[in-house]
Order: structure tokens, then C-alpha cells, then sequence
């Protein structure tokens, strides 16, 4: 079973975080990811799900061309909600949330495999930690409209509250992040930005994750 991944290198792989899946697109998924890689996408997370998600063999045969096209890249490949499918295809991680298998448990099934796990308040995030999560996922930060469950906006005071609480781990943001807003949530205190909709409906995908690249501006951090 490999090694878990260092803090360090886990900080750097959430820097500009797509979150895909095929009900997203506006082209075809495959090609949104090869070109977010080209703009400089540093991970993917395979997020099926919601109306009209591929289910089975379909899924499973999407995440398999995405994991290739992370592959070339050298970029990690994580499965959102779905553990089987992350052990079946040998994923580099899985994310899950609240509502989602435990992460205890989640840790013991995937060995030493990335493991992201969603936060909605200071105590979630110490229990994800203790549980044994390699990055914490929050947000919305912003009001979203591609999670139809999604919690009420937080907004970047919320990160900068975790971080003066002491939660130093790796921790991405996501929700509504755009170019205008990537600053201000790297600011506040966040490793790294995740997206859907900023990259996944532009009309110039790869020209987007480079704008959110410059707009997060980490080689100031
Ligand atoms: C990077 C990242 N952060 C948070 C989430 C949300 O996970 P979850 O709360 O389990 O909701 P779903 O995405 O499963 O609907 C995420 N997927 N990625
Ligand atoms: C999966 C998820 N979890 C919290 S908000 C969200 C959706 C983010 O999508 P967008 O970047 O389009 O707001
Ligand atoms: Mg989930």
C-alpha cells in the first residue's frame, strides 16, 4: 500500500482543483479535461452525479478516459462519493462529504490513497483531520448552482476562521469560485481553489484554468 501523500505536496496538487462530470460539460468531458490540464489543472476529482449522471459501465468507462488523461499529465485523479469505483480503477483518492461513507472507514478501505473530505464547521474539520483526511473540502464558499444540496454560502470569512482555530491542514475551497473571487479566498487562507462551472461552461476552458491560476496568484503565498 503506497504512502500517504506530504502536507507540502498535497497544498501544491489543490492549487487550481476541477471538479467534472459528464452532466457539467458543454463538450465533450474528455475534452474539458485535456484542456484544463493544458491551462495547468493540478487535480481532478470525477464528480458523477445529479440528473441525467452515467451510471455503470458508462461511469465507469468516463472515469477511465479522465484517469488516462491525468495519467499523461502527472496530475492526481480523485472519485467523488463512490469508493468502489475508486479502488476498481486504482484512483489516486476519493472525496466524500458529510452524507458519504465515513471517513474513518473510507481511510481504512483506501489505504494510504487521498483522501478529501468536506467541512461545514470547525469541529467537522478537527474530525476530518483526526480521521484521516489529506485535504479538507469547503464550501460552498459562494452560492453555487451546480450542487443542488448545497449549504448555505459561507463566504471566505469562514476559511479564515478555521485557519485562526488552528486548522493548518491542506484545505481547497470550492463554490462559486471565479477569477474575480480566487484572490480573495487564497487570501483568506485556503490552499487552493475548486471548481465546476468557471471552467466547465467557459467557452475557453483552458484559457479559464490559466486566468484562475493568475487570479490566485500562489507564487505569492
Ligand atoms: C473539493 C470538494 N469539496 C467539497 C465537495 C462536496 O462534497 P459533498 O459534500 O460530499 O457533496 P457532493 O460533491 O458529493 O455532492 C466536493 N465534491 N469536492
Ligand atoms: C460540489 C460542491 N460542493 C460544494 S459547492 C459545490 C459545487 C461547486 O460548483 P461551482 O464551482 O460551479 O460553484
Ligand atoms: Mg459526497
Amino acid at each position: 500500500m503506497s504512502e500517504r501523500i506530504s502536507a507540502a505536496v498535497m497544498r501544491k496538487s489543490l492549487g487550481v482543483y476541477l471538479v467534472i462530470g459528464s452532466i457539467n460539460c458543454r463538450q465533450e468531458p474528455l475534452q474539458v479535461a485535456e484542456a484544463a490540464l493544458a491551462g495547468g489543472a493540478t487535480m481532478i476529482q470525477f464528480r458523477e452525479k445529479g440528473p441525467g449522471a452515467l451510471t455503470g459501465e458508462a461511469k465507469l468507462r468516463l472515469a477511465e478516459k479522465l484517469q488516462a488523461a491525468c495519467r499523461r499529465a502527472g496530475v492526481p485523479f480523485i472519485v467523488n462519493d463512490d469508493v468502489e469505483l475508486a479502488l476498481a480503477i486504482d484512483a489516486d483518492g476519493i472525496h466524500v462529504g458529510q452524507e458519504d461513507e465515513s471517513a474513518v472507514r473510507v481511510r481504512e478501505r483506501i489505504g494510504g490513497r487521498i483522501l478529501g473530505v468536506s467541512a461545514h464547521t470547525v469541529e467537522e474539520a478537527r474530525l476530518a483531520i483526526h480521521s484521516g483526511a489529506d485535504y479538507l473540502g469547503i464550501g460552498p464558499v459562494y452560492p453555487t448552482g451546480s450542487k443542488a444540496d448545497a449549504r448555505e454560502p459561507q463566504g471566505p470569512g469562514f476559511i479564515r476562521r478555521l485557519r485562526e482555530c488552528g486548522i493548518g491542514a491542506p484545505l481547497v475551497a470550492i463554490g462559486g469560485i471565479t477569477a474575480a473571487r480566487a484572490g480573495e479566498v487564497i487570501r483568506a487562507g485556503a490552499d487552493g481553489i475548486a471548481v465546476i462551472s468557471a471552467v466547465t461552461q467557459a467557452a475557453d476552458v483552458r484559457k479559464a484554468v490559466e486566468e484562475l491560476h493568475a487570479a490566485a496568484d500562489f507564487e505569492h503565498e
